[in-house]
């Protein structure tokens, strides 16, 4: 499946600089570590010193008391080396115990602001990028560049110094054989440098596959109802092992190119070793070099060979850690489009009479052609309740969205009380502003937090009064009452009781505008028509725009706007609209615009009847 499109994480590629740049940006969630940081570097050189250090002991010990047999001196060298050992041992364990908690900290660190910022991105991002490609970014890329931090780079660090180190001493030792060694760096940095293209190109296709891979598991998760309704299992299985297929044939290729990495670059140190051994020998036969030195050498060499192998599994986690930087950053360059601005202010709630009035509004959603809404004029006296009908298609959940700025109007401008809502604080507009969506989204928490989201303040007795309102008291007799936790999105509960509760949640809040897109839908007449009654008390202290998809919701309403194709075409009294314009009559009645309203028989769809008596379908 391709991962999105438009500036999604398709269009990532264009976001990319150098390849390490992104990395190197990540620098700042190292510096709180710095001092770790330095303890582990510095315990790192210490044990490496310590283990170069051994080789040369030995050294001393067969040019020394081996060759002349002194028992004394070779129990102190031991000795020596005994204590070098468990000094080196001692500086491992130090320097893992440090790495671990820096490196679970910084990537703790990096997930808590991605989770924030994902926060503040608008709803027009989360349209266009697959949860999935979120998912993966937080959880295995940060997996990921955690076991960069902490091995990796440290690894990259030591073992380049211990290759420096090692090749001087191996120069010192004998010049010909260690500038031998010193040249076999030369084709190691041409493989290196081949198999860091190819990985880099590799792990980005596997990265982005697995977040691929994860929407895919969360749409079926979300959607299995659907699925095994609609019998298609097989088809969607079919689909997914196709995606972990091309998962699979990445991870092979992927692992291949280590494996054959891996083997050229083992293959050259002991290239390297096979030759200082026979030239080596040469060298002591001819006495130009002791056998305490050439045992010294070979030691050095082989500590060389670790540093090597590992070269290609280092090259292989830091370009996954670049690729897995790409990532993370393409999330945290998307900058928040809808933030306060700089003169900000906040409208205390007392202060806020609620005239919302919609000035020659245009949208248009990111990367699409034509508006949704065109130079709509409204407004909403305080206390008014406005009710928004219009053609399915016609932008009615468009406009409400625009009330809580959940996206942001493109030319014109919305106001409350005469402020234009860019100019007050979002979470003052938030406190002002209520939704309840006609899909309404419960947390995975208890009923009193998912109730008490807009009100944590909230005390019993109101919590009690919004759920009387909303006809949801069926909450007090789940198994823990309010205290029972929702599975995840509500879905244990049915499609009718998670509407109540958000219309509960909604009105707790007590707003000074209450934004409903047809938060009745899904409830059965006799329960509808409870809710309205109650809901027409509460409406009278706020102002209220409504979408209704339900032609009996409309008895809530003061005023009616028609919205067709973008553009609001009447507004009025329903009865008014009823009898003067045809489209509404039409809308309303299942008729074809233009022909006048049939009273002789309500047409096979009806729902119920206006307040006038006029029979009503859904639209
Ligand atoms: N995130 C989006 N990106 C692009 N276009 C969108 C997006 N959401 C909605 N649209 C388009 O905007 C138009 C208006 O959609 P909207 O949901 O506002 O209509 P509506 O009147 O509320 O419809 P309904 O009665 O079916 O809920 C539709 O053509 C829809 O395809």
């Amino acid at each position: 499946m391709a991962a999105g499109s438009g500036d999604g994480p398709a269009g990532r590629a264009e976001v990319r600089r150098h390849p390490l740049g992104n990395l190197w940006r990540l620098r700042r969630y190292l510096r709180p570590h710095a001092v770790e940081f330095s303890v582990l570097l510095l315990a790192g050189f210490a044990s490496t010193g310590a283990g170069i250090a051994v080789p040369l002991v030995a050294q001393r010990v067969v040019d020394g008391p081996v060759a002349d047999r002194d028992l004394r001196g070779l129990f102190q060298l031991a000795g020596l080396a005994l204590t070098l050992g468990l000094i080196e041992a001692l500086l491992i364990f130090i320097r893992r115990w440090v790495q671990s908690s820096s490196s679970v900290a910084m990537e703790a660190t990096i997930r808590d602001d991605i989770y924030a910022h994902l926060q503040r991105l608008p709803a027009s991002f989360h349209d266009r990028w697959p949860s999935g490609q979120l998912l993966s970014r937080i959880t295995s890329d940060l997996s990921v560049l955690r076991r960069f931090l902490s091995f990796g780079l440290l690894f990259l660090v030591l073992n380049l110094t211990t290759y420096l180190v090692v090749v001087v001493l191996l120069v010192r030792l004998h010049p010909v054989l260690g500038l031998l060694v010193a040249a076999s760096a030369v084709p190691l940095f041409v493989i290196a440098r081949r198999f860091g293209r190819h990985y880099h190109a590799a792990s980005r296709r596997m990265q982005d596959q697995q977040g691929d891979v994860a929407t895919q598991v969360e749409e079926t998760a979300q959607g299995l109802r659907t699925m095994k309704a609609y019998g298609r299992g097989p088809q969607l299985t079919a689909r997914f092992v196709a995606s972990t297929r091309a998962l699979h044939d990445t991870g092979v290729g992927k692992g291949r190119l280590l494996g054959r990495t891996a083997a050229l670059l083992d293959l050259v140190p002991n290239l390297t070793l096979g030759i200082v051994l026979v030239a080596g020998a040469a060298a002591v036969a001819d006495a130009r070099l002791t056998i305490g030195q050439l045992v010294a050498f070979v030691s050095l060499q082989l500590m060389l060979i670790w540093p090597v192998q590992s070269l290609g599994w280092i090259i292989a986690n830091g370009q996954e850690a670049a690729t897995a930087a790409d990532r993370i950053q393409e999330v945290l360059d998307t900058a928040p489009a809808i933030v306060d601005a700089p003169d900000a202010v906040t409208l205390a709630r007392s202060a806020v009479r609620g005239r919302l009035r919609f000035e020659a509004v245009t949208f248009r959603y990111p990367g699409t052609a034509a508006p949704v809404l065109r130079g709509i004029d409204l407004t909403v006296e305080p206390g008014e309740t406005l009710a928004l009908v219009g053609a399915t298609g016609s932008g009615k959940s468009t406009l409400l969205s625009l009330v809580p700025r959940l996206h942001e109007v493109e030319t014109g401008r919305i106001t409350l009380d005469g402020h234009d809502l860019r100019d007050l604080r979002l979470a003052s507009l938030r406190r002002l502003v209520a939704v309840a969506f006609e899909e309404p989204t419960l947390f995975s928490m208890s009923v009193w937090e998912n109730l008490t989201l807009g009100r944590p303040d909230a005390g019993t007795d109101e919590v009690r009064a919004a759920l009387a309102l909303a006809q949801a008291e069926f909450a007090y007799d789940l198994p823990w009452g309010l205290d029972t936790r929702l599975g995840e999105q509500g879905l244990s509960l049915s499609g009718g009781q998670r509407q109540r509760l958000a219309l509960a949640r909604a009105v707790l809040v007590r707003p000074t505008v209450l934004v409903l897109d047809d938060p009745l839908s899904a409830l059965d007449v006799h329960t509808e028509a409870l809710v309205e009654s109650a809901l027409k008390r509460v409406l009278r202290d706020m102002t209220a725009l409504l979408v209704v998809h339900r032609p009996s919701t409309i008895a809530l309403a003061d005023r009616v706007a028609l919205l067709e194709d973008g553009r609001i075409t009447a507004v009025g009294r329903h009865t008014d609209l009823l009898a003067e314009v045809p489209a509404y009559r039409a809308l309303l009645s299942a008729e074809p615009t233009g022909t006048p309203s049939s009273t002789a028989g309500a047409p096979s769809s009806t729902v119920g009847t206006a307040p006038d008596g006029t029979p009503l379908v859904r639209s």
